[in-house]
């Protein structure tokens, strides 16, 4: 009944923006760029041991280049020690605040990142990069408490993926068990942020996620974009099993070519969540699972077929929630909700002010009001902070043609 997958792996290769072609010498330096305070990490590593000649042999090679491996880390380690205490400095100059909510600074976090990809001159990709550094801040960030950060469970889910992403492992994750609960855990306080989806390239807005801001008082701090890859997962790991399939019907659109090609008999049996369908396809040997790599482990299920979503470039967006707003970064966006009378000409007055004070506009969805018959609310993203002049004026303009605009978030541009 089952037809034998290519590797999808090799299959979806090669979406990565390559590396910037590196500088002459420039991976020999630890920080050159840096200023190097006498007594730092940095002064101490700023001669490592240098071998005298290229190597000739690869056996010697090998020896010699781990010895300057050690001496590279030494100095890693060094560094993140200072960085870290000089991170800890930073949140005693803060004050005495209550919370690590209150120590957390989205849009400094965010410049570190970008300056981070800015100097990237490979050989490593940006994405790498901009890993590793996120991780450092989660690290220095905890040191005063983790974040609690509620999030779409369970876990192995995609929603928890973007968690990491965005705020590193050092943080305390939440699974809740729907996109509602996190809107209203962050609001009680519960939870510092929260992370739902929003929506994916291959299918659209969730509206459920959309509507939750027409009552709730969350405000949108931060955005994630992350590529999902769908694998096939069952107990068995062995195609010519399987007679169903479980999965969110969601993911079961990602992966229509794949399934009809390579599964075209097996039943496709919708369920509430990716996290369902594995928690059934570990039940029997003649079912499978589509889910995220990372649900594997969790649920005892084992890789029959992945990447096995049918565009290579199948993306969703995360939206961060907290309850507050945060100052500029520098490359933001801000998220708006405008509730209008049905009139005529009513969509050019939302979309004029924007287009007249030069602000780019990503992003507009309409979706009933709940305020009133043909009420209607649309949902906006455009470039810009709602602190900076030209967004300020827009808006103003915009408040002579709406009954309501409400500021959801203005927060940085997803950052690789
Ligand atoms: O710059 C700050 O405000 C810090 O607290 C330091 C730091 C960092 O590690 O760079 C840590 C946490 C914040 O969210 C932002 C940045």
């Amino acid at each position: 009944m089952a037809r034998t997958p290519p590797d999808g792996k090799s299959a979806k290769a090669g979406t990565r923006k390559p590396a910037k072609a590196a500088k002459p010498g420039a991976a020999a330096v630890v920080g050159a760029e840096l200023a190097k305070p006498a007594g730092s990490a940095l002064a101490r590593s700023a001669k490592p041991e240098q071998p005298s000649a290229p190597a000739k042999s690869p056996a010697l090679d090998l020896g010699v280049l781990r010895e300057r491996i050690d001496s590279v880390d030494r100095a890693i380690q060094d560094l993140i020690a200072e960085r870290a205490r000089y991170a800890g400095q930073v949140g005693k100059a803060k004050g005495k605040l209550a919370a690590a909510v209150d120590y957390y600074r989205p849009e400094r976090e965010a410049q570190v990142l970008r300056r981070v990809v800015d100097r990237n001159e490979g050989p490593l990709q940006d994405e790498v990069l901009v890993r590793l550094f996120r991780e450092i801040m989660s690290a220095c960030l905890a040191q005063q408490e983790p974040l609690k950060i509620g999030y779409l469970g369970p876990e192995g889910t995609h929603t928890q993926q973007a968690v990491y992403k965005h705020f590193g492992h050092s943080i305390h994750a939440m699974p809740l068990g729907s996109i509602e609960e996190v809107f209203q855990e962050v609001e009680a306080g519960n939870a510092d942020f929260g992370v739902v989806p929003v929506e994916n390239s291959t299918q659209g807005t969730i509206q459920s996620t959309l509507d939750m801001f027409l009552t709730s008082k969350a405000r949108i701090c931060g955005e994630v974009e992350l590529r999902i890859h769908q694998h096939l997962l069952s107990r068995s790991g062995r195609i010519e099993d399987i007679e169903r399939v479980y999965a969110h019907p969601q993911s079961f659109a990602q992966c229509k070519a794949w399934l009809r090609q390579y599964l075209p008999k097996a039943e496709k049996i919708a369920v509430g969540s990716n996290a369902e369908g594995c928690k059934r396809a570990r039940t029997a040997d003649d079912a499978a699972a589509i889910a995220g790599a990372s649900a594997g482990p969790v649920y005892g299920l084992q890789r029959v077929a992945g990447p096995i979503e049918d565009r290579p470039d199948n993306t969703t967006r995360f939206l961060v929630l907290g309850r507050e707003l945060f100052p500029p970064s520098g490359n933001d966006r801000t998220s708006l909700l405008v509730f209008i009378n049905d009139q005529p000409g009513a969509l050019h007055h939302v979309l004029e002010p924007f287009a007249r004070h030069g602000l780019s506009m990503n992003r507009i969805e309409s979706r009933p009001g709940h305020t009133g018959l043909w009420q209607y609310a649309f949902f906006i993203d455009v470039s810009g902070h709602s602190e900076e002049a030209a967004m300020r004026e827009a808006l103003r303009d915009l408040g002579a043609y709406a009954t309501q605009v409400k500021v959801l978030g203005s927060y940085p541009v997803a950052i690789v």
